[in-house]
């Protein structure tokens, strides 16, 4: 699996081909991205990014859920690497009733068929690899989307500056994904990601990754909102085992001083740490950095354990009950 994520040099060279393949131009109140999973947080990386320099709202939902609110000024994309996700296809739906622009991204499956049959532009992503390893591909995708159509978040120059900068890191994300994992694998307990709030997707993220391929839980914590209520945890924590994972982006210091005080508390209480520094000039070169090293770690973590990073096998028994769950035959 480890070629998997090595591959994302090569997606992103994908993307770039494709950015300005899909354009939507138009005048549009929101931008709304649908999603589960792997192909889920894509939306959570826009957002984050937008956050940073968007000029649009844009709201993400990872459910079958849209909100009330979606109308004909909406610009929507439904994000499913199969094409098959329920939750994802019955976002699709219910968005589809409100009438706003869609766009679908995807590698196969429905809703490759349901872009075919109702004209909606449709951006093919790779086939035949495990949906979170397609992060890359299906981020270009949006982002070369928005570029060409007026709303701009990241420009295509800046996205060939980040797919450099990946290309030049590899091998240092390589290492520091076997040091990250080592130090994991040595600690054992519940591992805690924590970041600042505009690094959230990329925790969130990194904790899918561990979920799906190592199989173990992990703990999410944001500052300063961690500052708030979960530090008060720390004051009388049950006698568990946690390791805590900080990720840093050195440019960011009002977020270094914010993880500076977390790392105190988890010092106090005897967490041991591993902190990563995040390489790139630009938010999206470090979330993609990042997102390398969890992913790698990730699967070097199942590979010390002896587990398959490839088989989510609680995934497919919630699958199968999935649809009575949701009234689907
Ligand atoms: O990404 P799609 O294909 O919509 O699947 C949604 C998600 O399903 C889950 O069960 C996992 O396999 C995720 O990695 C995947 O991303």
């Amino acid at each position: 699996m480890e070629d998997l994520y090595l591959g994302w040099i090569e997606q992103l060279r994908k993307g770039l081909e494709q950015w300005g393949s899909v354009k939507v131009p138009g005048k549009y109140r929101l931008v709304f991205i649908a999603g589960m999973g792997g192909s889920g947080i894509v939306g959570d990386y826009v957002a984050a990014l937008s956050n940073i320099k968007g000029s649009i709202p844009v709201l993400v939902s990872k459910s079958h859920l849209v909100p009330s609110f979606l109308g004909r000024d909406d610009l929507v994309f439904i994000v499913s690497y199969s094409g098959n996700t329920l939750e994802t296809r019955i976002a699709y739906e219910k968005a589809a009733e409100k009438k706003p622009r869609i766009i679908i991204v995807s590698s196969n499956g429905l809703l490759e068929s349901i872009a075919a049959e109702n004209n909606i532009p449709f951006i093919p992503i790779i086939k035949g690899v495990a949906p979170r390893t397609a992060l890359p591909h299906m981020l270009y995708a949006i982002l070369g989307v928005l570029d060409s159509s007026g709303y701009s978040i990241v420009s295509h120059s800046e996205a060939v500056d980040a797919y450099e900068n990946l290309k030049n890191n590899v091998k240092e994300a390589v290492d520091k994904a076997h040091e990250l994992s080592s130090f994991i694998a040595e600690h054992k307990g519940l591992p805690i990601l924590a970041t600042h709030t505009p690094l959230e997707a990329l925790v969130v993220r990194g904790k899918n990754e561990f979920n799906e391929n190592s199989k173990i839980p992990v703990k999410v914590e944001v500052a300063p909102e961690w500052m708030h209520n979960d530090i008060v945890g720390w004051e009388k924590p049950f006698e568990n085992k946690y390791s805590a994972i900080i990720i840093r982006d050195p440019s960011d210091d009002i977020g270094s001083k914010l993880v500076d005080f977390m790392k105190k508390i988890y010092m106090s209480n005897n967490i041991p740490i591993y902190e990563l520094d995040l390489q790139g000039s630009t938010f999206l070169e470090k979330l993609l950095y990042g997102s390398l090293v969890l992913g790698l770690a990730s699967v070097k973590l199942a590979r010390i354990r002896g587990v398959d990073p490839l088989a989510t096998e609680n995934i497919t028994l919630y699958k199968k009950d999935a649809p009575k769950i949701f009234g689907r035959s």
